[in-house]
């Protein structure tokens, strides 16, 4: 059995009457992340890295910023499809690890339904992601509200 590991980090502005999209739900808040897609920041880092754990680019090499039909997109149908290019490649996802960053509001509460979808999204089971949260402690971007930051790795195997 071959093992590897990946790493992903993606960071959204917070704007002003934005929905709050991570994980897949809709965060109740006055503020939320822009981006060319939904700004799922939790889902892009995780599929960033699946992507990186098999050494295949990254989410921007497979769907471009520059391209309409990402246009607002549901990222967890990226990453659906990040997996479907793993299994492609004769990869399985094994387990997913990540950290959001953010001053406001609470994730807690929101945690199950992410873990929920994203298990879903991913074709594995809930116990196989987890998913955590931190502020920044009123410092820097992500102190002023000015932006979120997720981090995630994984492991994929393969016989
Ligand atoms: N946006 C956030 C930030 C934190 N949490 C939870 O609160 C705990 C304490 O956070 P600190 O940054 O003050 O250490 C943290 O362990 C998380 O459980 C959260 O839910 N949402
Ligand atoms: C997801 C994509 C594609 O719509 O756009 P954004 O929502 O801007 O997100 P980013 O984290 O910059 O990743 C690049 C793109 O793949």
């Amino acid at each position: 059995m071959k093992i590897k590991v990946g790493f992903g980090f993606d960071v959204h502005q917070l704007k002003e009457g934005h929905p709050f999209i991570l994980g897949g739900v809709q965060v109740q808040h006055h503020s939320g992340a822009f981006g060319h897609s939904d700004a799922d920041v939790l889902v892009h880092a995780i599929c960033d890295a699946i992507l990186g754990a098999a050494n295949l680019e990254d989410i921007g090499h497979h769907f471009p910023n520059t391209d309409a039909r990402w246009k607002g997109v549901n990222s967890l149908i990226l990453l659906q499809e990040c997996v479907k290019i793993l299994q492609d490649r004769g990869w399985i996802l094994g387990n997913v690890d990540a950290m959001l960053c953010l001053e406001t509001p609470k994730i807690k509460p929101y945690i199950p339904q992410m873990k929920q979808r994203i298990a879903a999204a991913a074709g594995i089971t809930e116990e196989d992601i987890s998913i955590k949260a931190t502020t920044n402690e009123t410092m820097g971007f992500i102190g002023r509200q000015e932006g979120v930051v997720a981090y995630a790795v994984c492991l994929i195997e393969r016989r």
